[in-house]
């Protein structure tokens, strides 16, 4: 875990999962934050195995300092959307794909949640984004953190045009619509 810009290392962010097994999925949330230098805490919290410990979770996130909670789960995952429920944070699903139904199953158990109770779903597998959405979440109340995420989309923008030029080459003699001449 690494200092954010705020000089403090206490949590912020906190990533849970249904199991440890969805940790090769959801350890890229965890690269994110830490690309940004934001700390985060990590742990199991299941509503189906633990019930009683996922509402304390979601009851006591805010309290003790977390701005967002990033929530894998697999199959029947009704972990983001129980912990939606009881806490006032921003709660940011990620479908944990499974040997079966390819994250469907995950997809259609998190996103379609009754109005009032939101879940910002990324897309299947995509625990980066849920990392870098909760960075964009700290950084429109935290100025350099919103430099560094625009030095970031600017990376990514360069590394477009770049790959856009290779391909041209490539393509010899292919022209540009004017974008990265
Ligand atoms: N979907 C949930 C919940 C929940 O939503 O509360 N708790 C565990 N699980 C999921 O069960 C899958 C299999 O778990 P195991 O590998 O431990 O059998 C995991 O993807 C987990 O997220």
């Amino acid at each position: 875990m690494s200092t954010p810009s705020t000089g403090s290392t206490a949590p912020v962010i906190g990533i849970v999962m249904g199991s440890d097994s969805d940790w090769p999925v959801m350890e890229a949330a965890a690269q994110a934050l830490d690309e940004f230098e934001i700390p985060y805490e990590v742990d199991v919290v299941s509503a189906h195995r633990m019930p009683r410990e996922m509402i304390a979770y979601g009851e006591q996130a805010a309290d003790r300092g977390l701005k967002a909670i990033i929530a894998g789960a697999g199959g029947a995952a009704h972990l983001p959307g129980m912990l939606a429920s009881v806490t006032p944070l921003p709660v940011i699903g990620v479908p944990v794909p499974l040997k079966y139904l390819d994250g469907m199953d995950s997809l259609l158990s998190i996103v379609q949640m009754p109005a009032g109770v939101p879940v910002a779903t990324v897309s299947v597998a995509g625990a980066r984004n849920a990392g870098l959405l909760a960075a964009r979440m700290l950084a429109a109340h935290d100025g350099e953190l919103l430099a560094r995420m625009r030095d970031f989309q600017q990376e990514l923008n360069d590394q477009a045009t770049e790959k856009g030029k290779r391909l041209r080459a490539k393509a010899s003699g292919a022209e540009s619509f004017g974008f990265g001449k």
